[in-house]
């Protein structure tokens, strides 16, 4: 018997491990594969490391006298040899050790869930006092066209682990994978095709998709928007044939890869959900605590399920919109006898469990929980979640509407005052959690480990009693998620964002001002590189005179992202930012160029 078992080693199920063994309790973690996940091998470390030469050489070349010293070309071979070293060589001993230096015991196989606290592990039962955590991440989707399966296309998998470089590489899909990947095997030597069926990177800011398409185009890339395979056939030789078409031609490629990077799939099929009345296969949906309450089916774009949806029921938030959810344990605000909340916000059932998964409006009108923000062409901006056609979120959450108010589906306020909600189900109580990839939330390493520490620390709070706070921006909350995901895409030039995008703050009816700056005419941009191509947006809540959104496009942006983290999550007034003065003659200056540009009030 252990206090909490986690299912899925990878960084958020080892995040969560950690902050329950040191709040005391006892803790296990379940690992079919290699004990730090996709991120350790397959995903951010090599991926990254597969871009991060042929940048310093960018970089390098940029500089009239530096770019004398660079007398070769970048060499394939050491760069996949740095690679195996970001991967550990694919194996896990190092963060095996960790683990047991931590105190958490490692079982390896696949875990299933048997019955409520209950795991099996290969035919060995394990049983959770307290909770169960599901951490198993999720894998790439494959779209059926036919003949692709049988081609043994790549998936992310394959591109961040190749043994060697391709002659010609054609990718399916123009999202966060496939731009990176383009990038990295252009630069390595590849002859590489992208097929941008959605356009490329559809839910960054315009502005950046633009110069990272120019960029790749410069390198050589051809990239086709609009244009889908319709058919994949790889033939004796081994070469790839691609059938695209781009609505009113039909062409056909030839590649000695094909790289489909279209999104995700969570890995649900085999975990025994259908023993506790979720559904094989689906993402699993979570409240602001993370406890799962239900499940919504797999793919980009999926709408919930309708057995999901909210019923009517539980109780009228508080005027703010804000406060706890109530815990099992009385934890976090209590509602009264009455079913009114006691201490604002939070949504009840009549027996005190949590009901409110999904979004809750706040007067002023920003989300309150669930879900992530889209851009107006319904793709998301943290990367995630599709809004559907009725105007949910598949990850959860819900669209507000101009006035505050919830468009689609999600927890809507009926006119009497009244809120549908989704908790827990008797299932799944208050005993199964979801963090990271799996919950659909944001699908980003730092996202999931920030889950991670919150659920980890409130499964510590319930276990002991204590109060849980996971009113907006407390200790157990996962706010951040809904208002300030940073995403850096290591891309020619790096895009790095957080918060909303402009679109994301039109969709959300957010009164907004949008102020654009060009990031090359800042005096430590033109230091920085010749030529210095780049673009810096700020989103200002005109209401609440704080900034909702920043994207920057340019060479080496990836490490000015965190200062607009702050503040956001810090709710920063922008009278107050004028104080934070950027150092000269630094990128960073930007900051004061764009409060410049937005006008401090005389
Ligand atoms: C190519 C690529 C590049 C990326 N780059 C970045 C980046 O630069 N920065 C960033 O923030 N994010 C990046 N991401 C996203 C990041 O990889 C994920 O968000 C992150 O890995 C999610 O962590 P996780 O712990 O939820 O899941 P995972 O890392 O997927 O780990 C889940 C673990 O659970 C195990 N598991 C699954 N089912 C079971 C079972 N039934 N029993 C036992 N074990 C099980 C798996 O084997 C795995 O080890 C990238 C993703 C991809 C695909
Ligand atoms: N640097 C980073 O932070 C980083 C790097 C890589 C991946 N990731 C994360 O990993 C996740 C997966 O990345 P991804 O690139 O696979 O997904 P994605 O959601 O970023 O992009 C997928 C793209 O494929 C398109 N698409 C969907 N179905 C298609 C189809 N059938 N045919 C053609 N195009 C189709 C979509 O419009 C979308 O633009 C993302 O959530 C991303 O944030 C993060």
């Amino acid at each position: 018997m252990y206090d909490v078992i986690i299912i899925g080693a990878g960084p958020v199920g080892e995040n969560v491990a950690d902050r329950v063994v040191q709040g005391g309790l006892t803790a296990a973690i379940v690992e079919r594969e290699l004990v730090g996940g996709e991120c350790s091998y397959w995903a951010c470390m090599p991926t990254k490391a597969l871009l991060r030469d042929a940048a310093a050489l960018r970089a390098v070349r940029a500089l009239p006298a530096a770019r004398q010293a660079v007398t070769g070309a970048l060499d394939p071979a050491a760069v996949l040899r740095r690679r195996d070293d970001f991967a550990s060589h694919w194996k896990d001993d190092g963060q095996a050790s960790w683990l047991e230096s931590a105190g958490v015991a490692l079982h390896r196989g696949h875990g299933r869930i048997l019955s409520p606290r209950t795991v099996e592990v290969d035919g060995l039962i394990l049983e959770a006092r307290h909770a169960v955590v599901v951490a198993t991440g999720s894998s790439a989707l494959l779209p059926d066209i036919p003949g692709l399966r049988e081609s043994s296309p790549w998936t992310s998998r394959e591109a961040a682990s190749a043994t060697s470089v391709p002659a010609r590489l054609a990718i399916i899909g123009a999202g966060v994978v496939a731009t990176e990947m383009a990038t990295a095997y252009a630069a390595l030597g590849s002859t590489v095709t992208v097929l941008a069926r959605d356009g490329v990177l559809p839910a960054v800011e315009p502005f950046a998709a633009d110069l990272v398409t120019t960029s790749l185009r410069e390198s050589g890339v051809t990239v086709l928007t609009g244009a889908s395979a319709t058919a994949v056939h790889r033939d004796d030789a081994g070469t790839v044939h691609l059938t695209v078409t781009d609505g009113s031609t039909v062409s056909t490629i030839a590649a000695d890869e094909v790289l489909v990077a279209i999104g995700r799939t969570p890995n649900t099929t085999d975990l025994g959900l259908e023993t506790i009345g979720l559904t094989p296969g689906a993402w699993l949906t979570v409240d602001d605590s993370l406890r799962v309450t239900g499940s919504r089916p797999s793919g980009p774009g999926s709408p919930p399920v309708a057995d999901n949806r909210p019923e009517v029921g539980g109780s009228l938030p508080a005027v703010d919109g804000r406060g706890s959810l109530p815990s099992a344990d009385g934890g976090g605000s209590l509602p009264s006898v009455d079913g009114q909340l006691a201490g604002g916000g939070s949504l009840s059932s009549a027996d005190g469990q949590l009901a409110g998964g999904g979004s809750l409006p706040s007067a002023d009108g920003q989300l309150a929980g669930g879900g992530s923000l889209p851009s107006a062409d319904g793709q998301l901006a943290g990367g995630g979640s599709l809004p559907s056609a009725d105007g949910q979120l598949a990850g959860g959450g819900s669209l507000l509407a101009v006035d505050g108010q919830l468009a689609g589906g999600g927890s809507l306020p009926a006119v009497d005052g009244r809120v549908g909600a989704d908790g827990p189900s008797a299932f799944t109580g208050d005993w199964l959690y979801a963090a990271g990839d799996v919950n659909h939330r944001v699908l980003l390493t730092h996202q999931g480990k920030y889950q991670a520490r919150a659920l980890g620390d409130a499964i510590v709070a319930r276990a002991r009693g204590a109060a849980v706070d996971d009113s907006p921006w407390g200790r157990h909350a996962v706010t951040a998620d809904e208002r300030a995901v940073p995403q850096v895409i290591f891309t020619e030039p790096e895009i790095a964002s957080v918060g909303v995008t402009a679109a994301a703050a039109e969709a959300l009816g957010l009164n907004v001002r949008v102020v654009d700056y060009d990031l090359g005419a800042v005096a430590g941009s033109a230091l920085h590189a010749e030529g210095y191509r780049g673009q810096a947006r700020m989103i200002v809540d005109e209401k609440r005179h704080v900034i909702v959104g920043v994207t920057l496009a340019g060479p080496d942006v990836a490490e000015l992202i965190h200062a607009a983290t702050i503040a956001i999550a810090g709710e920063v007034p922008i009278d107050r930012l004028w104080h934070a003065v950027p150092a000269f003659p630094t990128v960073s200056e930007v900051w004061l160029r764009l409060l410049e540009a937005y006008g401090r009030p005389s």
